[in-house]
């Protein structure tokens, strides 16, 4: 099966990588010029994963056109940019594996449902979990979930990419597996927030909990299987990205409940924090479902401005209720 790349950041890079395994010739699509150069150059990408030593069997181009025809197209541009993309490159009937976490603004679809109304005819599948991409492409045991509702398309993937140190759980829930990957984020801001204020652990862990039965109520809602969103795409990435400044987007948040602003923290950043972009659109989704999420609100609420102190009260507030989904 050979493998094309769209996208060459972290995370991108670092699939690359792992597709790599065995010099298995890989083409990756970088948007920037000087990440092409540096990939081809020098094996590294400088810009986006510096410091780790990649395939020589990793090409990268700046051409989007050059990836048809291959037999799985990774697709691991931000979120927002999915569409874009994908409009940029005849797909056909080229299965397409979904690696970005977000939900698209404005239609509120998610990534797979973006890649489905810009290419009707190639398959879907969805590869999300705990994976802060630096470990995955210095080899440290990852684990992810494969979701894909084709058998054969699932196992075929799941053969090519797993590995020792990298090992897909398969599943056929494929909007389970995206609607994790995209709510961590937002919670990851809201346990960045608590770590910036001082709040302390006993708050961070009730906040992971209670974000969890948010991510559980809008999931649900919107079609997943509780069994997913207590996989590696759920919990267990909800868990990784709310508990270490690894994370972008708990960065970001510990930035917020020092009191700066959201623009001062977003202006000329070159990495993607998604939540900051997912987090109006899930509110609205949220509204949309009949679906209650007070910690989305309140993350939604910082990044408009809102005093962290204000907002903290606001939750603490809110009337006491039974623990239940
Ligand atoms: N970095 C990580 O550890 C992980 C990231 N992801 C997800 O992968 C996706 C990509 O993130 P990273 O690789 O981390 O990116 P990154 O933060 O390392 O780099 C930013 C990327 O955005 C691209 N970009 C910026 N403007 C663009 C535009 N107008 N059109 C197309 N692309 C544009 C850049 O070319 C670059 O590839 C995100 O959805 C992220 O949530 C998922 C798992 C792990
Ligand atoms: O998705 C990730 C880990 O699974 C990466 O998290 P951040 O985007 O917050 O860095």
């Amino acid at each position: 099966m050979r493998i094309g790349v769209i996208g060459g950041g972290a995370w991108g890079t670092a699939l690359a990588q792992v597709a790599a395994r065995d010099d298995a010739p890989v083409l990756l699509w970088a948007r920037e010029p000087d990440v092409v150069e540096s990939i081809n150059g020098a094996h590294e990408n400088r810009a986006f994963l510096p410091g780790v030593p990649l395939s020589a069997s990793i090409r990268a181009t700046g051409t989007l056109a050059d990836l048809a025809g291959l037999d799985a197209l990774l697709v691991v541009a931000p979120a927002q940019h999915v569409r874009t993309v994908l409009s940029e490159i005849a797909v056909g009937t080229t299965p397409l594996v979904l690696c970005a976490k977000g939900i698209e603004a404005g239609t509120r679809l998610l990534v797979g449902e973006v890649a489905r109304s810009v290419a009707p005819h190639a398959p879907i599948a969805v590869l999300s979990g705990p994976t802060f991409a630096h470990e995955v492409a210095a080899g440290k045991p990852t684990a992810v979930t494969l979701a894909c509702e084709d058998e054969a398309l699932r196992t075929r993937l799941v053969e090519r990419l797993g590995a020792p140190a990298f090992r897909p759980y398969a599943s056929a829930d494929v909007t389970g597996a995206e609607i994790g990957g995209a709510v961590k984020n937002v919670l990851a801001i809201a346990c960045g927030v608590v770590e910036g204020a001082g709040l302390g652990l006993n708050a961070r862990a009730a906040l992971i909990a209670r974000g969890f039965a948010e991510m559980t109520r809008f999931g649900l809602a919107r079609g997943a299987q509780a069994d997913t969103l207590t996989g590696l795409s759920g919990l267990g990435d909800l868990v990784l990205t709310c508990s270490s400044t690894n994370s972008r987007n708990f960065s970001l948040g510990v930035g917020l409940g020092q009191g700066r602003s959201a623009a001062e923290l977003l202006a000329d950043r070159k990495t993607v924090a998604e939540g900051a972009f997912t987090a109006p659109v899930l509110r609205e989704a949220a509204a949309e479902a009949g679906v209650d999420m007070p910690v989305v609100a309140a993350v939604n609420a910082l990044l408009e401005g809102a005093p962290v102190a204000d907002v903290i009260e606001a939750l603490l507030s809110r009337p006491l209720k039974a623990e239940a989904v």
